[in-house]
């Protein structure tokens, strides 16, 4: 022992001194003479030592906080084992080691003793938690002190090592692991009872041959007992057979079985049980019941499964298939009806014929040569087209069927035939649009560079003006000539084509003596013109075709008549024909006529 000792080890216990005073003694008194020249007695010396650190230091505080294990108060004998077996000492013991590890400061784990929150371990400097660490390593490298430690570590928590595990604590590599650390385990609510006494399954039931009748009503199996099934939260109906898996089952003479049937209900024999149906089958069915029994079951499944077909309660709820049926029976009674009665009238046969639809009858309609001369100009070679003619004379059922053709043609790109027409009723005639809503030009006041600009605000007008090929345009005759102007340069400013219309192919009908363009009476106050009177009519039009043959009206001398007058320049003749028709007017239903 030298003055150069840390100062922390002759803090030791007082009983360690006099034990240390003990020995010194003896050896003094064997080597006294090795001793003597060079040192002072060492028994003196050490016991000035002593006390004067004794004196200078807070010798309880300093040896219950930094040598705990190596304290010999309370008759331990500095025996760290017989320490640590006692809960409290040993989490004080440990609390003030890991407070003494300033270089990994770990939140702590749960609420420490009082010797880490009572403020002692943290006024300690940085040199007195040097020094500790070291007492605390020299306490470490004493044998006696921990008994019979060995170097290592049980982290299983027994006792092996002489380091001492509470009830709720253990020492793990130097860093202390409460049990009740992860008290937050507690709370998953994880059921892990073990499973011991799980039932046995019965075994399947015997397979159920095919020869088991179905229409036989008997009792339905009994309730099983569920009460083994302990381990089981389900409800005890549960457990109870499904009725109607087990008859399909059996019914197919399958071997399936469901998998919560009991034993007592596997060796009962198989139970078929009769269906209830609804109120309206069975009465149905019952007077087949009674006749053959054994096909109960069969036949009420086919009442079910395929409910008779609803008979329509009004006539516009039949199906297609209704009506070709209603038509053909028609058809087939007026035949009959012709051929065994006299010729009927006109207007009765009108009444009683179906009306067919307009495209039908078009289609029905062969063309006349003059008229499938247009349509070949048309779709064949594509030619722009004027054609008019008088009132009755087809153009409309020429226009139909050019429009058929092209439909037909651009089938795969039906954006490229444009249909429209002055006004939306004629525009609804053909199936169409308006040549205002075609365009996107609003009412097309405007000047061409704005209404450019409107269209190309317009994606889908722009897009029509671009993607069209063949423009129809049916009652050209209330189209105004310079609306018709603005549109072709609209055409040629969007698409790009220095072409009137930028090339689009125009297919136009109308009569310019029936109905004119509607004059615009509010801004201008200018006379409306015709669009042949557009300055782009004539180079917008290859062909003008007039149709002459009148399908209207048969009787040829009434059909000159109206032509006349469809020209304005009436014979004197025509006007005596006229005038023989007058007669006075029969008004039975007090409506008095209006005389134009
Ligand atoms: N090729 C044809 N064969 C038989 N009948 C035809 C033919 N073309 C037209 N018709 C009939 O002539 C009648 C008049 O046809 P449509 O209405 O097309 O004439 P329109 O010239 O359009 O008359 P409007 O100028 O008054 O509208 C219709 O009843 C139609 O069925």
């Amino acid at each position: 022992m030298s003055t150069g000792l840390p100062s922390q080890i002759l803090l030791r216990s007082r009983a360690r001194w006099q034990d240390i005073e003990r020995r010194l003694s003896r050896r003094a008194h064997v080597h006294d003479i090795a001793f003597a020249p060079a040192y002072p007695p060492p028994v003196a010396m050490l016991r000035d030592a002593r006390d004067k650190y004794v004196a200078a230091a807070p010798k309880r505080s300093l040896e219950k906080e930094l040598f705990p294990s190596s304290s010999p108060r309370g008759g331990q004998n500095g025996n760290i084992e017989q320490i640590l077996k006692q809960p409290s000492r040993a989490s004080s013991f440990f609390a003030s080691q890991n407070a003494r590890q300033p270089s990994k400061p770990s939140p702590p784990l749960r609420q420490r003793s009082a010797n880490i929150t009572n403020g002692k371990q943290a006024s300690l400097s940085a040199a007195n938690l040097s020094k500790s660490s070291q007492a605390f390593a020299s306490l470490c490298a004493r044998t006696d002190s921990f008994g019979d430690a060995s170097g290592t570590t049980d982290l299983s928590g027994n006792d092996s090592t002489g380091i001492s595990t509470g009830p709720s604590s253990r020492y793990i590599a130097g860093v202390l692991i409460d049990d009740d650390d992860f008290d937050d385990d507690l709370d998953l609510d994880i059921d892990t009872v073990p499973v011991t006494n799980l039932p046995t399954l019965p075994p399947p039931p015997p397979r159920v041959s095919g020869s088991t009748r179905l229409g036989r009503s008997e009792p339905p199996p009994p309730a099983t007992d569920t009460s083994a099934l302990s381990w089981s939260q389900s409800s005890d109906r549960h457990f109870q057979p499904s009725h109607g898996s087990h008859k399909t089952a059996r019914s197919a003479g399958n071997s399936v079985t469901a998998k919560r049937e009991t034993p007592e209900h596997a060796s009962s024999p198989p139970v078929a049980k009769k269906r209830a149906l609804p109120p309206s089958f069975a009465k149905r069915s019952s007077a087949r019941d009674e006749v053959d029994g054994d096909c109960i079951i069969t036949k009420s499944t086919v009442a079910a499964s395929t409910p008779a077909p609803k008979k329509p309660s009004t006539l516009w709820d039949a199906t297609a298939s209704a009506v070709q049926a209603q038509k053909k029976q028609l058809k087939t009674q007026w035949k009959k009806s012709s051929d065994s009665a006299p010729e009927p009238s006109s207007t009765t046969m009108q009444v009683r014929r179906p009306a067919k639809p307009q495209a039908a009858r078009s289609a029905a309609i062969a063309l006349s040569n003059e008229q499938r001369h247009v349509k070949d100009l048309v779709v064949e070679k594509g030619h722009s087209v004027f054609f008019t003619g008088p009132a009755g004379t087809g153009k409309s059922v020429l226009m139909r069927a050019i429009i058929q053709e092209f439909k037909r043609k651009y089938a795969r790109d039906p954006e490229r035939v444009a249909v429209t027409a002055s006004t939306g009723l004629a525009a609804c005639n053909i199936g169409g649009m308006t040549l205002h809503s075609f365009s996107g030009i609003g009412l097309g006041k405007e000047d061409v560079g704005t209404l450019v600009k409107k269209i190309r605000r317009n994606p889908k007008a722009k897009n029509r003006w671009l993607r069209t090929k063949v423009l129809i345009m049916d009652e050209v005759s209330m189209v105004d000539g310079e609306l018709f102007d603005k549109l072709s340069q609209i055409g040629r400013t969007i698409r790009n084509n220095g072409r009137p219309w930028g090339g689009i192919q125009l297919v136009i009908t109308g009569d310019f003596f029936q109905l004119p363009p509607v004059p615009d009476h509010g801004g201008k106050q200018r006379e409306s013109k015709f669009a042949f009177e557009a300055a782009t009519w004539n180079t917008s039009i290859d062909h003008t075709i007039g149709l002459t043959e009148v399908f209207r009206q048969r009787d040829p001398v009434f059909a000159g008549m109206l032509n006349e007058m469809r020209l304005g320049r009436i014979s004197e003749q025509t006007v005596q024909n006229f005038r023989a028709l007058s007669r006075p007017l029969e008004s039975s239903d007090g409506l008095e006529v209006t005389e134009l």
